[in-house]
């Protein structure tokens, strides 16, 4: 609600001396800001090390210098990087006059709100942090429940200057002395260009989101509701309300978000910075499992089978299997016997020690069992003792040569790698996959070891071949030779790549430059990693069965926050994904969100989307559109040529708009089109509809809808995530 004092409009001079006053204040902000980044000193690491606790409190423990000191610090280094300055929306954004309707000037309290509490020499708090409990009426105050709140007010700040405010009564009747200016923030922010990359929504959080961000952290929080209703934002903002809350909890333990693709995380990586918060992982998909980094699609078929649950029974035979090249019997002289153990007698004894234990642990396991089939085969007039013989294998070098081969480590992605000879992948899938289907898979790994790049679904898979197999132990020297292999710090390599995916703390990672495509796939290491304090999974509709299995291996002790809408899914068969998610959260406690507003798409644009959805999908969860901007969607056929169509298309709203625009093509015009990606000075991206997913542009080009349906395993779902995807003006193009 926005309100002028009854019978007048604000005048400028009026809204000049409110940004005045709020200037000054800014001003004294940044001083104490200043001084308290001097007073912690240059050292990051000391800044982050303080004031770690989990206490809770009304103003949280700002009063702690520690912790205030590390807050500077932590925002001085966010500021630095140039990620959050272009698009930095201020330190102070803020201010409650609380009180009531009659009361003076000194008997209200002014508390000012922003992205972290700032006090002055006296411990007097010139700002309240936005996730403490004082600033909970900036977002929670409405004028039928005003919380106490005469007067809340927006700051519009460039960097440390205040270019505007914007105020909303919260009382019928605004005191004598107080002047309320401004056209309301919300619609502000919603009607601004977009930029590359996600805002936060720090100023204008919304009283229903901001019960969801600050839910508590215990159990599963599940958000749901339809296009742009501001599940991803809202989930981030809750992903830096926890780490406020429960720091020394979250950061300890990680927080984790994932999301469908890299594009997302490039999208999404400045919100959690901005907030003052960089200790969370942001991973896509393909980028879950350590030793996979994955971007290259499937085809749908060959998707739909590594993520199906039926994929594990093949996984099983794979590791039951001796790896390629091991012999296939076993012959030696221990303690004057010549032994031998054959084929179907080794496969018994392999059968035996992994029906108990993960290949890669089990080589001890697997020497004995060897030795009590060794000692088997002679003890019929043998001439030792059972416990002498067993000494004699336990010593013997020939033992350790056929260990060496017969139960060596295996890379869990080198099963994968039988899979490629078609032959063979026949014999593996047989009874479990069809005749083409087997086909279709080996012609996907034989894809890989051309590209030296494993799919996305691929993650999941080699995943499960992990649990299976068990962390490869100690990788020898000489195995790593043909590699070139390098520890970087990950948070130096996060620094030096300009903040590309945030750094975890603690972890470092391989990098490895393989000489060729095998090595490629082949190269780091497969590692599960410790388990992450909370994991918060976006665009949950989109997992498989076998990526919840993936997450849920990291979420182990793990609190969730997920994140999805139904009708935007591209998984195909959504009960079996629906049954392997209810596996992850089996026994937490749930509570959900729903969210109703579109804050996104103008209504013109969402009314179209809507239009294609609901006859097809009738239950699709519709939210309401809150802007509106006159001017409908263009949905025409093109008579000419594709490319033609497109750039006259681009050059219209490239002229409305000021900010981002997509061209979003089915695969068949991606290559006519590619060369537009970059044009409009580089405000032009050239996307496949699944690339779209979670992300956003002023204005949308959309080519051959019907043919974006078609080519998704999600179908209609995929158009109208695609078809959802623009702010302020939206052409679809249908080639004749
Ligand atoms: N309270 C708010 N103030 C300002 N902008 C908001 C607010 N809530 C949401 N938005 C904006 O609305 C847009 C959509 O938000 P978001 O991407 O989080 O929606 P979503 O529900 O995840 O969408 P989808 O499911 O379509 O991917 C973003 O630009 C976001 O910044």
């Amino acid at each position: 609600m926005t309100a002028h004092r009854p019978g007048t409009a604000a005048p400028s001079a009026a809204v000049e001396h409110e940004v005045a006053v709020e200037q000054a204040h800014v001003d004294r902000v940044y001083a104490e800001l200043a001084k308290a980044a001097v007073r912690a000193g240059d050292v990051e690491a000391d800044g982050l090390a303080r004031g770690r606790t989990d206490r809770t409190g009304d103003v949280r423990d700002e009063e702690l210098t520690g912790l205030f000191e590390r807050d500077a610090l932590v925002f001085a280094a966010a500021k630095r990087r140039a990620s959050i300055d272009t698009q930095y929306e201020g330190l102070v954004f803020g201010r409650l006059d609380l009180g009531t309707e009659d009361s003076t000037a000194a008997e209200r309290e002014v508390r000012h709100v922003g992205r972290l509490g700032v006090r002055d020499d006296e411990y007097e708090p010139l700002v309240v942090d936005w996730r403490a409990p004082a600033a909970a009426a900036f977002y929670r105050a409405t004028p039928v429940d005003p919380m106490g709140v005469v007067r809340r007010r927006v700051l519009r700040c460039s960097g440390s200057t205040v270019v505007g405010v914007e105020d909303d009564l919260m009382v019928p009747e605004a005191p004598e002395d107080i002047v309320v200016v401004g056209d309301g923030a919300l619609m502000a922010a919603l009607t601004r260009t977009r930029g590359r990359r996600m805002r936060d929504i720090v100023a204008t959080i919304q009283s229903h989101q901001d019960e969801a961000i600050r839910a508590p952290s215990r159990g599963v929080t599940e958000i749901t509701g339809g296009p742009g209703t501001g599940k991803t934002v809202v989930a981030l903002h809750r992903a830096a309300y926890l780490l406020y809350n429960e720091r020394r909890r979250f950061e300890r333990g990680g927080i984790l978000v994932i999301g469908p693709s890299a594009a997302y995380t490039a999208y999404i990586e400045r919100v959690l910075p901005s907030l003052g918060e960089d200790s969370v992982a942001l991973r896509a998909l393909g980028d879950v499992v350590d030793g996979v980094t994955a971007v290259r699609p499937d085809s749908p078929e060959v998707a739909a089978i590594k993520g199906s649950l039926r994929v594990r029974r093949l996984l099983a035979r794979l590791v039951q299997d001796p790896p390629a090249g091991s012999p296939t019997t076993f012959r030696a002289f221990v303690a004057g016997h010549a032994v031998r153990v054959d084929h179907e007698q080794l496969l018994r004894v392999r059968r035996e020690v992994l029906r108990g234990a993960q290949h890669n642990l089990a080589t001890d396991a697997a020497r004995d069992a060897l030795a009590e089939a060794a000692w088997r085969s002679v003890r019929q007039g043998a001439r030792t003792e059972r416990a002498d013989f067993l000494d004699a294998f336990d010593g013997s070098r020939e033992v350790d040569d056929f260990m060496a081969s017969w139960w060596r480590q295996v890379d869990p992605r080198e099963p994968l790698l039988a899979l490629t000879d078609t032959e063979n992948a026949y014999a593996v899938c047989r009874g479990i996959l069809g005749h083409e289907e087997a086909a279709a898979l080996a012609g996907s790994y034989r894809d890989a070891l051309e590209t030296g790049e494993w799919s996305v679904a691929d993650a999941a898979v080699v995943d499960d071949l992990l649990a299976r197999l068990g962390p490869v132990q100690e990788v020898e020297r000489e195995d790593a030779g043909f590699y070139d292999i390098e520890e970087l710090d990950e948070r130096a390599w996060a620094r030096e790549s300009g903040g590309g995916r945030m750094a975890r703390p603690v972890e470092t990672r391989a990098v490895v430059t393989p000489a060729d495509a095998r090595e490629r796939l082949l190269a780091g290491r497969v590692e599960r990693g410790s388990g992450y304090a909370h994991v918060l999974v976006d665009e949950a509709q989109d997992l498989s069965p076998m990526q919840w299995r993936m997450v849920a291996r990291r979420g182990r002790s793990a609190s969730w926050t997920v994140v999805g809408d139904a009708a935007q899914a591209s998984w195909s068969d959504l009960d079996e994904a629906a049954a392997a998610r209810e596996d992850a959260f089996a026994g937490l406690e749930r509570r959900s969100f729903h969210m109703d507003t579109n804050y996104r798409n103008a209504r013109e644009i969402f009314d179209h989307a809507r239009g294609v959805i609901l006859p097809l999908v009738p239950d699709a969860d519709i939210p309401e559109a809150v802007r509106e901007t006159g001017v409908q969607p263009v949905d025409r056929v093109l008579d000419g040529s594709v490319v033609a169509g497109v750039r006259e298309a681009l050059s219209v709203v490239l002229d409305e708009v000021d900010g981002s625009v997509a061209v979003i093509t089915p695969r068949r015009w991606a290559d006519r089109l590619a060369d537009l990606d970059g044009a409009g000075d580089g405000r032009v991206q050239v996307v496949d509809p699944l690339s779209t997913k979670g992300l956003e542009w002023d204005a949308t080009v959309v080519l051959d809808p019907d043919g974006i349906a078609e080519e998704s395993p999600g179908g209609v779902r995929v158009l109208y995530v695609v078809l959802t995807r623009a702010a302020h003006r939206m052409h679809v193009l249908r080639p004749a």
